[in-house]
């Protein structure tokens, strides 16, 4: 197959020449309740003003009370997703989820090292808010090891960072561990780490963002009102999905996620009830915050 460049022109630069919306990829399973991975972040690319396409690492059967069940996909059918979008539509910005296998984290960095793609988001997946290992045996550490070295953007939440670090989650607590951990976490490889704190404890719900490139600046610090309750299922899904978003229309990663904090604060707002369990993200809550 052919290797094009990833992207003749930027996302901004297509929307501005008619030549097309700008194109963002999400590399994730698919929820067959629609909050998370591949149809959360596809609602996510629709309502953001980009085009969406998508690689299906993995099927799983869940709802709002958990995940039921989950299947890998062949790593060699992985790939060809992968091959036939990037070849042909190309892509913008991507962003991976739930990565299943250890061979599903190889099959996805060869081909994304091989389209120089470099505009990505990696959301360290692990568990769902039920603890459904998401990623298999092995899977989190080769997601690590294969694909922060080539992120943009890392989004790990605060059990992902813990574990990223070797430390306990209540090391964590405080918000200066948490900066801290940040700052380590830059160590596997991306250019900056949004460290997501909705999980932490603060009312704040402070997510912390750091570069590789600062050296030791102030990190960013994205507030908002803690909406009470247990929250609605696929925020971290939504909130790495609105980041690519807003890379593939071409802004830079503070931006982005700035606009990924606001974006699901008004899904989150606007979110429903549908089943016995969690709430359901609205995605479609209206126009981006800037
Ligand atoms: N109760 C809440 N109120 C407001 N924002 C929240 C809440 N829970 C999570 N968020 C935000 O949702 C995004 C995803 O965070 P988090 O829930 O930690 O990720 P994950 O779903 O990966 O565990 C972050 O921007 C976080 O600040
Ligand atoms: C297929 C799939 N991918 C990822 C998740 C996890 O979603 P996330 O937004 O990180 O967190 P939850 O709120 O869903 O736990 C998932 N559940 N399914």
């Amino acid at each position: 197959m052919n290797e094009p460049a990833m992207a003749d022109r930027t996302g901004a630069e297509r929307m501005g020449s008619g030549s097309g919306p700008a194109r963002a990829l999400t590399i994730a399973g698919s929820d067959s309740g629609g909050g998370a991975g591949i149809q959360g972040d596809l609602k996510t690319f629709q309502e953001l003003g980009v085009y969406g396409m998508s690689a299906v690492t993995a099927v799983t059967a869940q709802n709002s009370l958990g995940v039921q069940q989950a299947e890998p996909m062949p790593p060699r059918l992985i790939a060809a997703q992968l091959d036939s979008v990037l070849a042909d539509l190309g892509a913008d910005a991507a962003k991976t989820g739930m990565v299943p296998t250890p061979a599903a984290a190889e099959a996805i960095a060869g081909v994304l090292r091989r389209f120089g793609v470099r505009r990505l988001v990696v959301d360290p997946v692990r568990l769902s808010k039920d603890g459904f290992a998401l990623a298999g045996p092995g899977a989190f550490e080769a997601t690590a090891k294969l694909l922060l070295p080539l992120a943009e953007l890392a989004t790990p939440n605060v059990p992902e960072a813990a574990a990223l670090l070797g430390v306990r989650e209540g090391e964590l607590a405080e918000i200066g561990a948490r900066v801290e951990a940040a700052r380590s976490l830059l160590a596997w490889g991306p250019h900056y780490v949004l460290l997501k704190g909705g999980h932490a404890q603060d009312d704040a719900c402070t997510d912390i963002l750091v570069g590789a490139a600062d050296g030791g600046a102030e990190p960013m610090l994205l507030r908002g009102p803690r909406l009470p309750g247990p929250g609605a299922h696929g925020t971290g899904c939504a909130f790495a999905a609105a980041a690519c978003a807003a890379m593939a229309l071409g802004r830079d990663v503070p931006a982005a996620c700035r606009s990924a904090k606001a974006f699901v604060a008004a899904a989150l707002a606007a979110s429903f009830r549908l089943g016995a369990g969690t709430a359901s993200l609205n995605h479609a809550c209206g126009k981006p915050k800037k």
